[in-house]
């Protein structure tokens, strides 16, 4: 703003400058006109004294002719003279621009009137008298004398005239080659304070064009800066939901859906495999994929990749790069690959395989996206490993990998509410291991763990999925067999026990070579209505299985 007030004085200024310099040879030009038409008055005047005069000498030229002749054809410019002179006269007196102009003028027109009459008086005399009276009064030169006085004031007076045309011509002179001087003056100055204002006005223009041009770079940071802020809160939002519905899931592997759900949001376009890594293993198991994958192995070794070789991620942008064991299409196939081990608190938990990713520009920043939700992700995995294996701990018994008591509390009354309301059977079988103290005082309290495993083992697999096998305490084991009727719960106890026969109770080592179990089996509605009435009857049926020799299943009363 105050620039542009600047600029508009110093156009102003540069305006009255400029006035100024052309109004000079201007008037130098007015006042060279003026002396040009003093100059030209100057030449009429004595171009009308000089008609006089002429006239004057050709009425007198004609009054000669007539009085010689007396012929009236000679008085021809005589009549002429007396008609032209009075206006000749008139207009100069009028046109005397000094006194002395007019003073003059006046003794002229005196003295043509004089000479006029003169002639008329001697033409008169030849017409009427002859010409020797004529030749008496021009003989007399009265009429010179008035021609002689009349030539010389107006030879006086062209002498004067051309006096003041000769000062007039060299004033006229020195003030055209002034006008010349200050014409040419003023066209430099002019062009001077052209230029001076052309130079301005560019500066100012440069300027004006640098400062809108940074303007427009700023503009431009600030619309990047922006975007970027928004991108990132975009995917902080989709990070942080990521992690709270991780938080929320019930186990690992839902984990994975989560992520596979989340992953085109924050990377549209890029496909992926995440790989989780099996506890107590070194392999990982392909958990769930999003986009359009390229092959991928269902499980793989952590010597397949490189990544998980060096716990560092690992970028194949194609053109011939090593490419990792898991890849089954060529790296030049599909190009923009990364692989990134999932690494909380030094633990390797498994490996997020991206493919798709920017190879030129973008290609950092896809990266860091990337790198930033592993990190997350591996966190939120972490925990929610922590949270499965807690929650397992708290309703597993760590010996036989069995539920525990507390578990079966649990679920013994759930499904019985169930049955009810379904009006549906459900069967316990309590199951306790022959002359066990046996086994622990012949071989020892390791022996005698590894055998309960076996048994737990052989429980796991007598049983449907959905039924539940517990440790309940010492070396009594239950099932709780939700729709299944006192028969079938008494024909599986009876698999389960022929089955048991047949194992080895200890494949790791030394032990007993072969180990049986009595079982008590108890059903709702036909033996009890409620939890600890069926779980007593089941004991009930226990004991006499074991009263009645062991190694048999007896069905409760
Ligand atoms: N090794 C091991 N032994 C256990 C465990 N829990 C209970 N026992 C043992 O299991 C044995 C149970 O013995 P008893 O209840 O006398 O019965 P039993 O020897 O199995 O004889 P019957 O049940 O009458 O056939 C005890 O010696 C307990 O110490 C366990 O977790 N590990």
């Amino acid at each position: 703003m105050r620039r542009a007030t600047h600029l508009g004085f110093v156009a102003a200024a540069v305006f009255t400058v400029m006035v100024l310099v052309a109004a000079v040879p201007f008037w130098l030009n007015r006042s060279v006109n003026v002396m040009l038409a003093q100059a030209r008055a100057e030449l009429l005047a004595q171009q009308r004294l000089d008609d006089i005069l002429t006239s004057v000498r050709d009425a007198e030229t004609a009054q000669r002719g007539f009085i010689v002749t007396g012929n009236d054809a000679f008085l021809e410019p005589y009549e002429q003279a007396r008609r032209t002179l009075p206006g000749a006269l008139h207009e100069a007196k009028e046109k005397a621009r000094t006194d002395a102009e007019r003073a003059t003028v006046w003794r002229i027109s005196r003295l043509v009137d004089l000479k006029l009459a003169e002639l008329d008086e001697t033409i008169q005399l030849r017409r009427h008298a002859g010409f020797e009276a004529a030749e008496r009064v021009v003989s007399s030169l009265r009429g010179k004398l008035y021609m002689d006085e009349l030539r010389r004031i107006v030879a006086a007076e062209q002498v004067r005239g051309k006096a003041r045309r000769d000062a007039l011509r060299a004033d006229l002179l020195a003030r055209s080659e002034k006008s010349f001087y200050v014409s040419v003056a003023a066209t430099a100055a002019n062009i001077l304070v052209l230029g001076v204002l052309l130079l301005v006005v560019t500066r100012v223009l440069r300027e004006r064009r640098a400062a809108a041009a940074q303007l427009e770079a700023q503009a431009g940071e600030l619309a990047q800066a922006v975007a970027l802020t928004t991108r990132h809160n975009r995917e902080l939002t989709v990070v942080a939901e990521l992690l709270r519905a991780v938080d929320a899931v019930p186990s690992v592997a839902a984990a994975g859906l989560v992520l596979a759900r989340a992953m085109p949001k924050l990377l549209p376009g890029v496909a992926g495999t995440l790989f989780l890594l099996r506890d107590d293993d070194n392999q990982l198991d392909r958990e769930a994929q999003w986009g359009t994958p390229s092959d991928q192995p269902p499980v793989i070794d952590i010597d397949a990749c490189w990544a998980l070789r060096h716990r560092a991620r690992y970028r194949t942008a194609g053109h011939g790069e090593p490419a990792c064991a898991h890849y089954r299409t060529p790296v030049d196939d599909a190009p923009g690959r990364l692989c990134i081990p999932l690494v909380t608190h030094d633990d390797l938990l498994g490996m997020l395989h991206l493919e798709g990713l920017a190879t030129g520009p973008g290609q950092d920043e896809q990266e860091r996206v990337a790198v930033t939700i592993a990190e997350q992700f591996a966190l939120a995995l972490g925990s929610a490993r922590l949270r499965e294996s807690l929650r397992r701990q708290s309703v597993l018994d760590p010996l036989t990998g069995l539920f525990n008591r507390r578990h079966f509390d649990a679920a013994l009354k759930r499904e019985l509410a169930r049955a009810r309301r379904k009006n549906v059977p459900v069967s316990l079988v309590l199951v306790d291991i022959d002359h066990f103290k046996r086994v622990n005082d012949d071989y020892g309290h390791a022996v005698g763990d590894a055998v309960l495993r076996t048994i737990a083992q052989q429980l796991r697999q007598g049983i449907r999925e959905g039924d539940v096998a517990c440790r309940y305490g010492g070396e009594e084991m239950v099932l709780l067999l939700p729709e299944c009727a006192a028969a079938d719960a008494r024909a599986r106890a009876e698999a389960i026990r022929v089955a048991l026969a047949t194992v080895t109770p200890n494949p790791e080592g030394e032990g007993p070579e072969r180990i049986t179990a009595s079982f008590g089996v108890a059903s709702y509605p036909v033996h009890a209505q409620d939890a600890e009435s069926l779980f007593w009857a089941a004991d009930k049926a226990l004991y006499r299985a074991k009263q009645e020799g062991r190694n048999r299943v007896l069905m409760g009363a």
